[in-house]
């Protein structure tokens, strides 16, 4: 792709998509430009990826054809008040906050802008990452085409309506946390039955991305691979009304109801 990829903010997330664009060979190196604060987290994006990099965000906007704002969504406003003249109506400005909407994006640049509103996730930097993405209309088909590109380029990307733009941080954009807390929990108990601490990371992750394959390659219910893993009268089973009992599930969905009540309070920050 011959579009100039712009990137206000070199965060984690900013970082996991630079990665997976490069890696994909979607984008090249010389095609991406990427601003930050400080000196050091500068010379730690270029050293890793090569970009182009600078501390002025405008001159980030004047360089993108497709503008990533990837800071913080409280920090929205200030960097929208840098860069908002240095873009024109061509350049599609793609918010990546949890919270941010379309109108407060409208809002905030003054002006008619070709938006989106996406919620990405850290795989993203393998080249496993979901992406939901919210497009204005004043995209076209060709604008889409460009984005879902990009996105895809580190991963999958679905199309969500607005309104349950606020539901994704919880699904896929916070979950990995908890996955990798997962992890680390299935580790540290292969550690506490003797397992050596590298192998049972590996052991761990293997079986969690082994499983999510199966979801996804099978279309076959979770509920129903569970019980084809439980034998009857055997150890799994043990192991699942243990996990009942301690309300895992239970525990799980409470995480992602604050996780979403958090995106709606960052919303008007
Ligand atoms: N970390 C994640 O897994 C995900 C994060 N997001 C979104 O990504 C955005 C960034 O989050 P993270 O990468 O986690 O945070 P982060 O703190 O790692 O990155 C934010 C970066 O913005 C820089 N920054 C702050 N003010 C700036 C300014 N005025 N100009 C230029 N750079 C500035 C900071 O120095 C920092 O490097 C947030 O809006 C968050 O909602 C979305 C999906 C997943
Ligand atoms: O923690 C956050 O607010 C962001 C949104 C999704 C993942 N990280």
């Amino acid at each position: 792709m011959n579009k100039k990829v712009g990137f206000i903010g070199s965060g984690n997330m900013a970082q996991a998509m630079i990665g997976g664009m490069i890696q994909s060979n979607t984008v090249p190196a010389g095609n991406i430009m990427a601003s930050a604060f400080t000196d050091t987290t500068l010379s730690k994006v270029k050293g890793a990826f090569q970009i182009n990099v600078t501390t002025h965000n405008e001159e980030v906007a004047k360089f993108a054809d497709v503008l990533f704002l990837a800071v913080k969504p409280d920090q929205y406003n200030g960097v929208i008040q840098q860069v908002k003249d240095a873009v024109d109506s061509d350049t599609i400005i793609v918010s990546i906050a949890a919270g941010i909407t379309l109108g407060s994006l409208k809002n905030a640049f003054g002006k008619k802008i070709k938006a989106v509103r996406s919620m990405p996730n850290t795989p993203s930097l393998v080249g496993e990452g979901l992406s939901a993405l919210c497009p204005n209309d004043l995209l076209d088909e060709e604008d889409l085409k460009i984005v879902t590109a990009l996105f895809e380029s580190f991963g999958k990307a679905e199309l969500v309506p607005e309104y349950l733009m606020d539901a994704i941080p919880a699904i896929s954009g916070s979950s990995p946390a908890y996955v990798f807390m997962f992890i680390e929990a299935l580790a540290d108990g292969g550690v506490k039955q003797g397992l050596p601490r590298q192998q049972a990371y590996r052991l761990a992750a293997q079986a969690v991305l082994g499983a999510a394959k199966m979801v996804l390659d099978t279309g076959i219910h979770p509920g129903e691979l569970k019980d084809q893993v439980c034998s009857p009268g055997g150890a799994t089973i043990e192991a699942v009304s243990t996990l009942e009992k301690e309300q895992f599930r239970g525990a799980v969905l409470a995480a992602m109801e604050s996780c979403t009540k958090k995106v709606k309070e960052l919303a008007g920050s």
